[in-house]
């Protein structure tokens, strides 16, 4: 049976892998049942003890800038309800998920299968980056506090939704730019096949992470593994 399109052994080599969070390295649940709970009880609090200081005093404005006419704790609650992904939020949620992280409180859940082979990956000479709609303090601070150690060192950059929408082409093309690799030279892992479009119209190479756990759906577009393992064999990624 033929290969699918852009893995096999006469494809070009992966020197680069760019991972989403949510669904891919992490529990769907993780993140809908744990993080965003901790930040929404915590956020009129937050507010009120660090709300002038300069970052979130900034973020505030941004909010106020785009809702002139609504209260900006309203405003961050009803886009933390739609999960909107808006920047202001996402890196609300960060700083607040950074107390807690900080006193023990939370732990970065990763799948079994992907501590180690982010290890092997790195350590046979393949660069790591993170693009997740989580901040970018909120990429360092789950794989940093994870549940496999300390994480954070194994990657060569975050990207969040300031270099643009993670279902637009551009985004991708700008994060090959900023890694310095030939965008085929990259392989993407999510489990969202829209934003798996986007980065293969860039021209980078795509898998889809399909977790049995978290209920994802197979598409018919990407090279499909069950696994950061499966996903490494594939595309002969390091494997030790
Ligand atoms: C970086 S951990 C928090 C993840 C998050 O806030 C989120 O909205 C999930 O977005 P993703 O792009 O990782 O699906
Ligand atoms: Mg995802």
């Amino acid at each position: 049976m033929a290969d699918p399109p852009g893995t096999g052994a006469d494809a070009a080599a992966i020197t680069a892998v760019l991972t989403d969070v949510e669904g891919t390295t992490t529990p769907i649940r993780f993140v809908h049942e744990v993080l965003f709970p901790f930040a929404r009880e915590r956020l009129p609090d937050f507010l009120r003890h660090h709300g002038n200081d300069p970052e979130p005093a900034a973020l505030l404005a941004a909010v106020r800038e785009a809702f002139p006419e609504t209260d900006p704790l309203a405003q961050l609650l009803r886009w933390m309800d739609e999960d909107n992904k808006a920047t202001p939020l996402k890196t609300l949620q960060g700083l607040i998920w950074r107390e807690g992280y900080r006193d023990g409180t939370l732990k970065g859940r990763l799948y079994p299968d992907v501590a180690p082979a982010l290890r092997r990956w790195t350590a046979g000479g393949v660069r790591l980056a993170c693009y997740s709609s989580g901040s970018e303090d909120a990429q360092k601070l789950i794989f940093g506090f994870s549940d496999a150690g300390d994480l954070a060192p194994l990657f060569a950059g975050f990207f969040d939704t300031r270099v643009g929408a993670k279902r637009a082409r551009e985004s991708y093309a700008h994060i090959a730019g900023r890694l310095g690799q030939d965008p085929d030279a990259i392989l993407f892992l999510s489990d969202v096949e829209a934003e798996l479009d986007a980065a293969a119209a860039a021209g980078l190479r795509t898998c889809q992470i399909v977790r049995p756990a978290d209920g994802t759906v197979a598409g018919r577009n990407h090279p499909v593994a069950a696994d950061f393992d499966a996903a490494g064999r594939l595309f002969f990624l390091p494997a030790r």
